[in-house]
């Protein structure tokens, strides 16, 4: 605390809070803690143009498909994988959004969409993406969303975090 010189005390303006991207990507990476595969968790925030958040996913299983009972391996008989199973992060945070319509809202993402997703952000009517990893950056599903996003005009940037920490008080 700081005082003047009659001893009343000086106010500082705090300039230690999130800003708008940190908080949306802590959301993000908050929602990921969530998901039960033990190889990517990955985890959505979906907010309009008021910086209100709208909606929030993580990648799971589809309701009724206990997580138990289902394939987490990445490889072997495809039927016996996760992948024709998981719902992405994603495509939850749409599915979960009841309020209408996402137009020009943009999505905070832990991991850059797949090609799937990325027709869903799209046919949904976003308009940016806002990203943390991209570490499936040479796959062609990648590429492909990253071609379908310039050709629809949705916007993408990489989150550029000031700390490798957030850190949560409880
Ligand atoms: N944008 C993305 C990309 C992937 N996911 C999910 C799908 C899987 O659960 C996992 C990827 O598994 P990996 O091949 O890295 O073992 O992440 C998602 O939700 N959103
Ligand atoms: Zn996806």
């Amino acid at each position: 605390m700081f005082f003047d010189p009659e001893g009343k005390e000086i106010r500082m303006k705090r300039t230690d809070y999130l800003s708008w991207d940190q908080y949306f990507m802590g959301v993000a990476l908050l929602s990921a803690q969530r998901s039960k595969d033990d190889h990517t968790q990955v985890g959505a925030c979906l907010v309009n143009d008021q910086n209100k958040i709208l909606s929030v996913g993580y990648n799971g299983m589809p309701t009724g498909c206990h997580d138990d009972d289902m394939p987490w391996e990445r490889e072997g008989e495809p039927l016996d994988t996760k992948y024709f199973y998981v719902c992405h992060a994603e495509l939850n945070a749409i599915l979960n959004y009841g309020g209408g319509s996402l137009y020009g809202a943009r999505v905070y993402v832990t991991l850059f969409p797949c090609n799937e997703c990325a027709k869903a952000i799209i046919q949904s009517g976003m308009k940016e993406v806002i990203y943390m990893q991209d570490k499936y950056a040479d796959d062609d599903m990648t590429v492909a969303s990253k071609r379908m996003f310039d050709m629809a005009g949705v916007k993408y940037r990489k989150f550029e975090p000031k700390d490798q920490t957030i850190e949560l008080h409880l």
